[in-house]
């Protein structure tokens, strides 16, 4: 049976429009935005789950609950069964320390650390030795194939390496789930198609649970066990690439893969139509 790591139930999030904004704004009067409306799901340990949506239809904010950066208004997230809202401060902490790593688009690496400092950081502020933990980053780095680069500074490196780096920051604590905003998106394609595979290599290695944000289907398809779209605050549609390709839930679903080339999810398909196990 597989088992889930996440779940939410009728998780909810509306923003005041006037929030940040100046006092007396005409934004007062406009209703407030639903960024999560009665999202219900379970996400599946060892699986990349990857979200899916225009900008604005709630994908880093549902990223976000799922680690309770942001609280929801209302609705459970649980993790490994617990409800994070029973969580205190503390207990909070630990968990975003040793269970829920996250990536972040902008690299968020500490420039007047060397890039072994910066991966070994989480250990670090976990009591970690001082031995232990540049071995265990020094392991790491050679998993993403930065050894090499461990006694630099982050603004040495391009942004692809910056990226490995930020990427072995989180792996290096060895957290339960993976939290990646948009994390290749500011790396140039070919650079970010490398970065997909090293993710792809080391999800095979440690079958990790990966939650992705991205605006881009060729990547979900790519990386997705499976794809969550996210429309104005709502989950339409979750299922597999095959799925979502084969059978979209509406010409808001279909519109994500106009352009991307579908070919192989729908030859897995017709495949899957006609071939048969002969044993
Ligand atoms: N702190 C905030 N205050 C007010 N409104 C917010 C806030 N954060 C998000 N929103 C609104 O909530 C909605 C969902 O935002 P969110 O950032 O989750 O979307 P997104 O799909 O991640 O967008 P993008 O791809 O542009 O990052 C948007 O309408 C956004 O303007």
């Amino acid at each position: 049976m597989t088992q889930s790591i996440i779940e939410l139930r009728r998780v909810f999030k509306s923003y005041s429009p006037s929030t940040g904004k100046k006092l007396f704004s005409r934004e007062e009067n406009k209703p407030p935005v639903n960024a999560l409306d009665d999202i219900s799901l379970q996400i599946t340990a060892g699986e990349i789950f990857v979200i899916v949506g225009l900008s604005g239809s709630g994908k880093s904010t549902l990223l976000r609950t799922l680690n309770f950066l942001i609280q929801p208004g209302s609705g459970d997230v649980l993790f490994q069964g617990q409800a994070l809202g029973s969580l205190n401060a503390r207990e909070m902490i630990e968990l975003r320390r040793s269970q829920i790593g996250m990536v972040f688009q902008s690299f968020a690496l500490f420039d007047e650390r060397t890039v072994l400092d910066n991966v070994a950081f989480g250990l670090e502020v976990s009591g970690v030795s001082r031995d232990e933990r540049h071995k265990r980053a020094h392991a790491m780095l050679e998993k993403v194939g930065l050894a090499h680069v461990a006694a630099q500074y982050p603004h040495q490196l391009s942004g692809g390496m910056q990226q490995r780096v930020g990427l072995a920051r989180a792996l290096v604590v060895n957290p339960a789930v993976l939290l990646m905003d948009e994390a290749f998106s500011a790396l140039d394609p070919i650079i970010r198609r490398d970065m997909q595979s090293l993710l792809l290599v080391l999800q095979a290695e440690q079958q990790r649970t990966v939650v992705f944000v991205t605006h881009d289907m060729e990547e979900a398809l790519r990386l997705g066990t499976r794809i969550a779209i996210m429309e104005e605050g709502k989950l339409v549609q979750v299922g597999t690439p095959e799925n979502i390709i084969n059978a979209p839930a509406s010409p808001y679903v279909r519109h994500f893969f106009s352009g991307v080339d579908t070919s192989r999810w729908q030859l897995a398909e017709s495949f899957a139509d006609v071939w048969q196990p002969t044993l």
